[in-house]
């Protein structure tokens, strides 16, 4: 499904408008009713319900759900944050036809709240808000957060802008919110997704042509339209499914290769080889016995001079993963930025493999290459800090992958895929049982396996981060988020990837 910005969201709704000839009033007409049905199948008691609206068209929607909720028997009232004669267009008409209703009216900033209500609707702002709330609608919406009812936002939480996943000021803080036609930014991407619940998204009559016109490019990976696993042919061979490396290891992280490289195995790569410093080999013969290994160079971590037998042996392979457990001495650094230089290789790229990198290594992995980064790793990436990647992400990830041409995930609760036509993939999968070290490993070995077995990049990076986090999904639900370890994720890698070929 797409996920738009607000300016997407208004260009749509004009093209339904002024194009297709569907008057606003039936849009918002049609948005009441969607709500007021999920109000009715909310499992909370409902028995007395207060509407907060605003002076726009997210006023609008309140004002006609009022209408709606009083006609499905709840008893309700209605808090305007402006005097009626402010009122225009949609919002004034739905405010006309309400006089006839016995509905109670109120002043939301002059008038005392009545009595302890079941249900608060917030329709005060929705997508028109473009900067932090102010003054007394600060402290109105701090007010509505104190009371105890059951909280409805209606199309976005108020106080939070709908092109940025930012949250910029004061803003409601919705158990479920009700929006329109798509989810916009802020609904599936922390941290503004925190604040609004469970996200129904209710149809009201906005054709897909409609929104296909504002020329989306945010998508949410889902199950209903992720890309289902080939079966594979019945005379199929290993050397159909690639020859997959992994590049990794050193004192004290071998297990960071090794498990990298039994994930790349485990979903599918016709032959996994672990490159270890050859130091550390013997763990790789005995920890991973389905995968091969190629010792390196004489010490316990990755030098310069190994790359020119790492590079010979890695050329006719099919794709090469660099990162897991190398370490960041300066020698493992130039070891890496050379096997980048030597080869043409695809190649998966995470954790320290990614440290030292720079514009110039960055450069000669266009088109050829999928980095994994956390946060921390992409904010030394692009000179940021934390925060700054963290409000900005899609933007960050969309200019990193169109600039150099690299497939970019970027981990965190919900991970961003951006490749280099500019489209970026949401996918909101996983657990907090991921929060562990050596999730990213298994993640590497994953994407690196499905590159290895002639998947595009993309998709081998959303098949890596939709198995895991749903593997981590599952396991949450049966044990707890705690206790599950990496080596667990890997051994039930095949649940989720017979979901893959189901209906295939
Ligand atoms: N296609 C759809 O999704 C439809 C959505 N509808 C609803 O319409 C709103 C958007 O309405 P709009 O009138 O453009 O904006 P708002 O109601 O969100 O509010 C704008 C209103 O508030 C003022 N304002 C903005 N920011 C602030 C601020 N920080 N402090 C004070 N005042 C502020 C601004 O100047 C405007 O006057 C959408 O969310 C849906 O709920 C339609 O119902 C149908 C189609
Ligand atoms: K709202």
């Amino acid at each position: 499904m797409e996920i738009l910005d607000s300016v997407q969201m208004a260009s749509a709704d004009k093209y339904t408008i002024e194009k297709i000839g569907i008057p606003s009033t039936v849009l918002m007409e049609n948005a009441a009713s969607g709500i007021a049905e999920i109000i009715k199948n909310l499992d909370v008691k409902k028995d007395k319900i207060a509407v907060f609206a605003g002076s726009g068209n997210n006023g609008g929607d309140g004002i006609t759900l009022a209408r709606k909720c009083y006609n499905a028997g709840y008893k309700i009232d209605l808090y305007l944050t402006s005097p009626p004669e402010k009122l225009k267009g949609d919002p004034l008409l739905n405010y006309n036809i309400l006089q006839y209703y016995p509905v109670r009216i109120f002043n939301a900033f002059e008038d005392k709240l009545l009595e302890d209500y079941d249900i608060i609707v917030d329709s005060i702002f929705g997508t028109g808000l473009t900067r932090p709330v102010e003054g007394k609608y600060k402290s109105l919406i701090k007010k509505l957060n104190e009371l105890p009812g059951f909280k409805i936002a209606i199309d976005m939480p108020s106080g939070l802008a709908g092109n940025t996943n930012a949250v910029i000021g004061e803003c409601f803080r919705a158990d479920v919110t009700v929006t329109m036609c798509r989810a916009k930014i802020p609904h599936k991407i922390y941290p503004a997704k925190k604040f609004c619940g469970k996200v129904e998204v209710v149809d009201i009559s906005i054709p897909d042509f409609a929104v296909a016109s504002v020329k989306p490019y945010i998508y949410e990976i889902t199950e209903n339209n992720i890309e289902k696993l080939n079966k594979r042919e019945s005379d199929s061979h290993k050397g159909k499914f690639g020859h997959a490396v992994i590049i990794g290891g050193s004192a004290g992280k071998t297990g960071a290769a090794l498990m990298a490289s039994k994930s790349c195995a485990k979903a599918g790569a016709g032959l996994t080889t672990t490159v270890i410093p050859s130091a550390l080999n013997l763990a790789a013969e005995l920890g991973n016995p389905e995968v091969m290994s190629f010792p390196a160079g004489s010490g316990d971590y990755f030098r310069e001079n190994d790359a020119k037998d790492v590079t010979e042996f890695i050329n006719d392979k099919t794709v090469a993963a660099i990162g897991p457990g190398m370490g960041r001495n300066d020698k493992t650094i130039e070891f890496i930025k050379q096997i980048i230089a030597a080869t043409n290789l695809p190649l998966v790229i995470d954790a320290d493999g990614l440290y030292g990198l720079d514009q110039n290594d960055f450069e000669k992995l266009r088109f050829r290459s999928i980095i994994t980064p956390h946060i921390g790793e992409f904010a030394r990436i692009v000179n940021k800090t934390n925060e700054e990647v963290i409000n900005n992400k899609l933007e960050l990830v969309r200019e990193f992958s169109t600039n150099y041409g690299i497939v970019t995930v970027l981990k965190s609760a919900d991970t961003i895929i951006g490749i280099p036509d500019g489209t970026i993939f949401v996918l909101n999968t996983g657990t907090p049982a991921l929060a562990k070290g050596g999730s990213g490993d298994c993640l590497t070995g994953l994407i690196t396996s499905f590159v290895s077995q002639n998947c595009t990049f993309k998709n081998s990076a959303v098949y890596g981060v939709w198995i895991l986090g749903k593997t981590a999904e599952h396991l949450t639900n049966i044990y707890n988020e705690r206790t599950i370890l990496v080596s667990d994720l890997i051994d039930n890698l095949w649940i989720e990837i017979n979901e893959l070929y189901r209906n295939n």
